[in-house]
């Protein structure tokens, strides 16, 4: 079992990029409490206890169907745009339960940026993708947007790769560049935290990377929940991983602490391919 691990850490280069032990002081951003959810009779979220830290990484992994995605979705409340979902137990975003019945919904969205499993961008300029939030929210001013603008992108690690056609359609990039193009959208509201559902499933190789070098500097002003398929994915970036099975967390570590001795078998036998 521990030559399984070892290959896992070697195969996700863990020993070169072994993050530091994760001190357990960080204030918490997001603590989920007894969380169930449903949609329609299907039973989706089981009883989720899952606290998130400040500017960590924190990844979800689980085979599909596993409730991933749901548990992402709920954490902004987007999962109540399908119909039929009833949820039970709390959601503390920074100490408001998100669910209160006067809990300002869209507040919630400002401060908490999504990405995509697939790129989105609007069938838009550069430019205009990312200044989309802020004109949203009331910014006008051309020297603002502009700051903005170049601020989101250079966040995103893309300004260098189009700062001399913002006014092209963001269309006409990779993929791996319009999936850093809607980091940047995602980053011009400011947020507090970034969702990102399997942001590189649909990316090449070193567009992945990109992605993930990304993710690793975002992490000093962001926290991150992370979504991934790739359990090397999640060993390389994350401080800590979520391990979802059939709507249950089965285990919650640190993440290597996780991939080198999980505690429970379940996990054991995931992160070492046994099935999923
Ligand atoms: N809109 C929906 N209506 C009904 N059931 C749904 C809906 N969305 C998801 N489910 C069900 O809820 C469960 C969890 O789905 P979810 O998409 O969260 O899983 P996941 O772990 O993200 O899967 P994957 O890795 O394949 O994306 C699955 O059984 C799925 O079929």
């Amino acid at each position: 079992m521990v030559q399984v691990m070892e290959r896992t850490r070697e195969r996700a280069g863990l020993k070169q990029t072994a993050a530091p032990a994760v001190p357990d002081v960080r204030p918490l951003v997001y603590d989920t409490k007894l969380l169930n959810l449903w949609y329609g009779n299907h039973h989706a979220l089981k009883n989720i206890d899952l606290p998130i830290r400040e500017n960590e990484v924190t990844a979800i992994i689980g085979p599909s169907g596993c409730g991933k995605s749901t548990y992402i979705k709920t954490l902004n409340r987007m999962v109540e745009l399908v119909d039929d979902v009833r949820t039970s137990g709390e959601i503390l975003y920074r100490s408001r339960n998100i669910f209160d019945r006067n809990y300002p919904v869209e507040e919630l969205r400002t401060r908490v940026g999504m990405v995509f499993q697939k790129p989105n961008p609007f069938p838009k300029s550069i430019y205009d993708n990312v200044a989309y939030g802020p004109r949203i929210h009331g910014i006008r001013n051309r020297q603002i947007l502009d700051e903005i603008v170049e601020k989101s992108l250079r966040g995103a690690a893309i300004w260098d790769e189009v700062k001399d056609r913002l006014n092209t359609n963001a269309y006409s990039l990779s993929g791996g560049q319009q999936q850093r193009i809607c980091i940047a959208r995602a980053l011009a509201i400011e947020p507090d935290v970034i969702l990102m559902d399997e942001p590189t499933s649909a990316l090449d190789p070193i567009s992945t990377l990109k992605v993930e070098e990304l993710v690793q500097e975002l992490r000093e002003d962001y926290s991150i929940v992370i979504v991934t398929h790739n359990m090397q994915q999640a060993a390389r970036i994350s401080d800590r991983t979520a391990f979802f099975l059939s709507g249950e967390v089965v285990e919650f570590d640190e993440t290597d602490k996780m991939f080198s001795n999980p505690e429970h078998k379940r996990t054991e036998d995931y992160i070492s391919g046994r099935f999923g």
